[in-house]
């Protein structure tokens, strides 16, 4: 039976308008509902296509409270399915920029047309606070993710089939500012298909120190410090 709770404990930590509140506790409570799914790293592209697979309340939280605390504006997302975490991801990066008086977006992937629809019409029911912060990259990300990244980039989302994480992360990583962020989800319950990036992750010569929070399923925080000298 899923716990509803953690919906309301999750958005009291959200900045957001009363609408937008109303729009995330609907779709985590069918996220909620809909029945578990693991990337066991090996599927073919077309899986869960009904499903929103979406980031864990709590972890959403986290995500959009690590965001405001490091006053994040550029912020790459592989994975974005039905479009929960983009919310969570745009609201943070609008309200830096916002604060800042300075540009910044949020780079969504996804590869499924029909979860692209959906997400798309998330993002309008929550309107500008959401839907002008994200720059939504249609496609295999191995191909949208290769060209027009950002110079600095302050955060990156891994929520993405576990065998994507580190063709992803290799993408990404020349564009990453020393001090960005990269969380990904599920690292001990998929630890099977993380191997590559969790070895690449642990060797401190790869520029990376993290730790692993104990939420559901095990979520990797890491911070790229750079190889050079401190
Ligand atoms: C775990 S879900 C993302 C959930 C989302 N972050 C959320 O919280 O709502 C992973 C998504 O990655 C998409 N995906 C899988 N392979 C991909 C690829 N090669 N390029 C882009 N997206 C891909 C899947 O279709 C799926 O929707």
């Amino acid at each position: 039976m899923a716990n509803l709770a953690v919906i309301d404990e999750t958005l009291v930590s959200v900045q957001a308008s009363q609408a937008t509140l109303e729009l995330l506790r609907d779709l985590h409570t069918q996220a909620l509902t809909e029945p578990p799914y693991i990337s066991t790293g090996n599927q073919h592209q077309s899986v869960a296509l009904d499903r929103f697979v979406a980031l864990d309340p709590d972890k959403c939280a986290l995500v959009y409270l690590l965001l405001r605390a490091t006053g994040a504006r550029f912020v790459v997302e592989a994975g974005t399915s039905f479009g929960v975490s983009t919310i969570y991801l745009a609201l943070a990066v609008g309200q830096n920029a916002t604060l800042l008086e300075a540009p910044g977006k949020v780079i969504a992937t996804e590869n499924e047309k029909t979860k692209a629809i959906r997400a798309r019409q998330h993002w309008q029911r929550a309107g500008d606070e959401v839907e002008k912060w994200i720059e939504f990259r249609e496609g295999d990300l191995r191909e949208t993710l290769k060209t027009n990244l950002p110079e600095s980039i302050d955060f990156l989302l891994l929520d993405i089939w576990s065998a994507l994480a580190m063709p992803t992360l290799a993408l990404v990583k020349p564009h990453l500012k020393k001090g960005a962020l990269v969380v990904v989800d599920n690292i001990i319950e998929g630890r099977e298909g993380y191997t590559d990036l969790m070895e690449h992750l642990s060797d401190p010569k790869n520029g990376f120190r993290s730790t692993t929070a104990p939420y559901a399923g095990g979520l990797q925080i890491a911070v790229y410090v750079g190889t050079g000298a401190v």
